[in-house]
C-alpha cells in the first residue's frame, strides 16, 4: 500500500477576506494539504478566484503547503502554466471539461505539477478508468460541484470502492459534504484523500476534526490490509 491518509481542508467555506490567514490556520491545525476550489461561473454556476490569488496565497504560506487545485473551469488547458507559475502543486481537472484528457495530462506533467482527474456525480467511474494509470489522483465528487456546504451523496461510494479494488495504490479523493458524520463511508469505500470544507473550517476545534477524519481513514486502511 503506497498511499496514506491525508486531509485537505477546502477554504471555500472560510472568510474569503482572510484567505491567507485561513490557509495558515488550517496548516497549523494539522492539515496535510490545502484544497483550492477554482470556479469560472461557466463550468459551475459560481465564481471564486484564479491564479493571481494562488500566487498571493503561496507567498503568504511559504513553499511547503501542498496546493491541490480543484479546477472547476470550462477550459482547463488555459490555466495549466499560470497555475504552475503561481505555485500550484497538483492540477485536478474535470473529465467533463475537456475533449483531450491525454494531452492535458501531458501538459500538466510538463510543468512539474501532479495530475488529478475529477468526475462529477453523473459521470461513471468507467469513463475515468482508462486514465487511471496516467494520473496521481482520482477525485470522486460527492456533491454537484459549485458550492460548499451541500449534502454528501452516499450513492457515490460504489465508485470509490470500485476504483480502490481496481487501482490499489492510487490516491483517491472525495469532495463534498465530508465531515465526521460521513467520513466512515468514505474511509470504508477506500478514499484516502479527504477534502472537508464547512465541517473543518466552521468548527470551533478544526484540529480535532482533522485528527478524527485522518484516524477514520487510517483505521479503515489498516483493516483493509488485514483483510487481504
Ligand atoms: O469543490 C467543492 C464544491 O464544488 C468542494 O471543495 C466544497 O467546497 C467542499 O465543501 P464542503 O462540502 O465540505 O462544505
Ligand atoms: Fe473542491
Amino acid at each position: 500500500m503506497s498511499y496514506s491518509a491525508k486531509i485537505g481542508p477546502s477554504i471555500l467555506s472560510s472568510d474569503l477576506a482572510c484567505l491567507g490567514s485561513e490557509c495558515v490556520r488550517m496548516m497549523e491545525c494539522g492539515a496535510d494539504y490545502l484544497h483550492l476550489d477554482v470556479m469560472d461561473g461557466h463550468f459551475v454556476p459560481n465564481i471564486t478566484f484564479g491564479h493571481p490569488m494562488v500566487e498571493c496565497l503561496r507567498s503568504c504560506v511559504g513553499p511547503d503547503p501542498f496546493f491541490d487545485m480543484h479546477m472547476m473551469v470550462s477550459r482547463p488547458e488555459q490555466w495549466v502554466k499560470p497555475m504552475a507559475a503561481a505555485g500550484a502543486n497538483q492540477y485536478t481537472f474535470h473529465l467533463e471539461s475537456t475533449t483531450n484528457a491525454g494531452n492535458l495530462i501531458k501538459e500538466i506533467r510538463e510543468t512539474g505539477m501532479k495530475v488529478g482527474l475529477a468526475i462529477k456525480p453523473g459521470t461513471t467511474v468507467e469513463e475515468l478508468a482508462p486514465w487511471a494509470g496516467q494520473i496521481d489522483m482520482a477525485l470522486v465528487m460527492t456533491v454537484e460541484p459549485g458550492f460548499g456546504g451541500q449534502k454528501f451523496m452516499e450513492d457515490m461510494m460504489p465508485k470509490v470502492s470500485w476504483l480502490r479494488s481496481q487501482f490499489p495504490s492510487l490516491d483517491i479523493e472525495v469532495d463534498g459534504g465530508v465531515g465526521p458524520s460521513t467520513i466512515h463511508k468514505c474511509a470504508e469505500a477506500g478514499a484516502n484523500m479527504i477534502v472537508s470544507g464547512s465541517a473543518v473550517v466552521s468548527s470551533d476545534d478544526p484540529r480535532s476534526v482533522i485528527t478524527m477524519l485522518r484516524t477514520a481513514v487510517s483505521e479503515a486502511m489498516q483493516k483493509r490490509s488485514l483483510d487481504r
